[in-house]
């Protein structure tokens, strides 16, 4: 029997994950999602088969779904995990694992707002789980055996990369692999607006930003890809990719993308302090 999987929160992040593990041929019948809005829970119920319940004045949909469940998946936004945490400690199985997908809220958060004993896993995942290309890192907390961490590594082994850090890590990945898609889409709409500067029309930039991003990512996802080789492939010398790159060294992008990167992981470090005063 498949196991019972909820989520509690189902936006962005909620939805990849669900869209991935569906994917990877987990039934729908044996997952139970929680959102605020009627109207969200009838979309995911309608796009996914999944049972979905959103919160209303009868009854807690959350306490009422994590009742029997195998795994939790957390994934509200990190100022709401505490507040859930308590909400849900008392009706969860003893044996059921949670895991929070939550930047910068720590194991000993977790683990503080929910019974003693309870094994709970902090996930950093990202969006491209929703198309089976995600990379996610987990780090278990004080009462995962390994029969815990199998569980998590389930729920994201059919759509990415699944990667066991310690949690001293999970900023960094936060920073390099969780907000990644973002830097990538970012230079996309650079490229598009590059194009619309040489009076391509809107479509065209639109296009061609697009599909020469995606047509990359896919490259690199080959086995054995290394990024530097597949961009000196592109580059011949003395020819017109040199001078791009050549631009984009002088102008320090490498340490942009760095002095950036340090931005997201000291964010995330800032925010695990003020949930923690909170
Ligand atoms: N969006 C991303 O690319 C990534 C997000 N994350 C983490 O994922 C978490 C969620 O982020 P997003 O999906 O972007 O936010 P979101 O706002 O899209 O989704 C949060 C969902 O939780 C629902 N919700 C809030 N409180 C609830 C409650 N008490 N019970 C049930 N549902 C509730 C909201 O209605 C919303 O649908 C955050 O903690 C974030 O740090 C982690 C990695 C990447
Ligand atoms: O921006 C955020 O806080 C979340 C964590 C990583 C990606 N999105």
């Amino acid at each position: 029997m498949s196991k019972k999987t909820v989520f509690l929160g189902c936006g962005s992040m909620g939805e990849a994950i669900l869209t991935g593990l569906l994917a990877a041929g987990t039934p729908p019948q044996s997952v139970y999602v929680t959102v605020r809005r009627a109207e969200r829970a009838q979309e995911l119920a309608q796009r996914h088969g999944v049972t979905a319940l959103a919160q209303n004045e009868d009854s807690n949909s959350n306490t009422d779904a994590v009742m029997g469940a195998d795994v939790v998946i957390l994934g509200v936004k990190p100022v709401g995990i505490a507040g859930l945490c308590r909400e849900i400690a008392d009706h969860l199985e003893p044996t059921a694992v949670v895991i929070s997908v939550a930047a910068a809220v720590s194991l000993a958060q977790l683990e503080g707002a929910l019974k003693p004993g309870q094994a709970v896993v902090r996930s950093m995942p990202n969006t491209p789980l929703k198309v089976g290309r995600g990379v996610v890192a987990l780090s278990g907390g004080s009462h995962v055996d390994e029969s815990a961490l199998s569980a998590a590594h389930q729920v994201f082994d059919g759509s990415g990369v699944v990667l066991d850090v310690p949690e001293e890590q999970q900023n960094a990945v936060s920073a390099i692999s969780g907000s990644g898609p973002a830097y990538v889409f970012y230079l996309a709409e650079a490229m598009a607006a590059a194009a619309r500067d040489f009076g391509l029309s809107p479509e065209v930039a639109g296009v061609l930003a697009r599909e020469t991003v995606a047509g990359a990512g896919l490259m690199l996802a080959e086995p054995g890809a290394d990024p530097a080789n597949l961009r000196r492939a592109v580059t011949s010398p003395h020819g017109t990719t040199e001078q791009a790159i050549a631009s984009f060294e002088h102008q320090g992008l490498p340490n942009m993308v760095l002095v950036a990167a340090k931005a997201a992981a000291s964010r995330a470090a800032e925010m695990t302090g003020e949930l923690a005063s909170a």
